[in-house]
C-alpha cells in the first residue's frame, strides 16, 4: 500500500500546487459543494495512479483542489462505497492519500434516510456518534504505524468541538447518531424499527468507514448528513435514489451555507 499511496500522491504534487488543509468528501448528489471552490485545479480519479474510481450515480470520480472560504481545500466529488464492490481497504488508501497531501480536517458529507420521524426531508444533521452496522473494518490487515495505532479509539470519532463551533453559528442544527449499512439495497422497516431501538437518528451505506480511518491516522472529522428521505416503513412511499438525489439538489443553497460555515469557524 506505501507504494501506491506515494505513486499517488507523487502524480497530484507534480499537478496541484495548493497544500490542502481541509478534505470533503461530497455524498450522493452533494456534489455541487465543490463548485464554488475558486482556482479549481481538477483531477480525475481515473488519471491518478493506483486511485479507485466512482461507480455509483450522482459520485463524478473527480478531486477538486483549490480555495473555499479562505481555506486550502481538496473535494472528494464522489465517494466509494463497499456495496460498489471495493473492499474496505481501499477506504483505507483513499483517506492515507489525503493525509499525505496534508489533509488535518475533513468535512464528510452524506445522504442519508431518517430514522428519527421528528427530522424532515431536506434537513441537514450533525452527525454525533455512528454505528458500524457493515460489520467491515478498513483497518483490517498490515497495520501501518506510521500512520496511526493498530488498536484506535474510537470514543470521539467525531470532533465534537468542530461540532459545537458550527452549532453556534447555525443555532437550528440538529444532532444524531448514523447507522452504516452496507446497501445497496435500502433497509426493510422492520430493520428501521431496529436500528431505532438501537438508538439510531439515521441510515446510510457510508461514511462510517472513512471516519475510522481518519480517526485512526489524526484526522479531525466533522460529518453532516442531509436527510434526503423518511427511512423505510416511516411513510408508505416506496424508496429510491432517483429521490434522494433530487431532495440532494433541491437544498443546494442550504447545504453550501452550512458547509462554508464549518470552514469559517476553523
Ligand atoms: O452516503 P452517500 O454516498 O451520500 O449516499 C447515500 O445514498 C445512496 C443511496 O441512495 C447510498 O450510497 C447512501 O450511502
Ligand atoms: O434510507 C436510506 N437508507 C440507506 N441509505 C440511504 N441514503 C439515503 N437515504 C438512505
Amino acid at each position: 500500500m506505501k507504494e501506491s499511496i506515494e505513486r499517488a500522491k507523487k502524480y497530484i504534487t507534480e499537478k496541484v500546487e495548493i497544500t490542502p488543509e481541509i478534505g470533503l468528501i461530497l455524498g450522493s448528489g452533494l456534489g455541487f459543494v465543490a463548485d464554488d471552490i475558486e482556482n479549481a485545479v481538477l483531477l480525475e480519479y481515473t488519471e491518478i495512479p493506483d486511485f479507485p474510481h466512482s461507480t455509483a450515480p450522482g459520485h463524478e470520480g473527480k478531486l477538486v483542489f483549490g480555495k473555499l472560504k479562505g481555506k486550502n481545500v481538496v473535494a472528494l466529488k464522489g465517494r466509494f462505497h463497499l456495496y460498489e464492490g471495493w473492499n474496505p481497504e481501499t477506504i483505507k488508501f483513499v483517506i492515507y492519500v489525503l493525509k499525505s497531501l496534508g489533509v488535518k480536517k475533513l468535512l464528510i458529507t452524506n445522504a442519508a434516510g431518517a430514522i428519527n420521524k421528528s427530522y424532515n426531508p431536506g434537513e441537514i444533521i450533525i452527525v454525533k456518534d455512528l454505528i458500524n452496522f457493515q460489520f467491515k473494518n478498513p483497518l483490517k490487515g498490515q497495520n501501518l504505524e506510521e500512520y496511526g495505532p493498530r488498536f484506535p479509539d474510537m470514543s470521539s470519532a467525531v470532533d465534537l468541538e468542530w461540532a459545537s463551533k458550527l452549532k453556534e453559528k447555525v443555532r437550528k442544527l440538529r444532532e444524531g447518531v448514523y447507522i452504516a449499512v452496507l446497501g445497496p439495497s435500502y433497509e426493510t422497516p422492520a430493520e428501521i424499527k431496529a436500528f431505532r431501538k438501537l438508538g439510531a437518528d439515521l441510515v446510510g451505506m457510508s461514511t462510517v468507514p472513512e471516519v475510522i480511518v481518519a480517526n485512526h491516522c489524526g484526522i479531525k472529522c466533522l460529518v453532516l448528513s442531509c436527510v434526503t428521505n423518511m427511512a423505510a416503513g416511516v411513510l408508505e412511499t416506496p424508496l429510491s435514489h432517483q429521490e434522494v438525489m433530487e431532495v440532494a439538489k433541491k437544498v443546494k443553497e442550504e447545504f453550501s451555507k452550512i458547509v462554508f460555515h464549518a470552514l469559517e469557524v476553523l
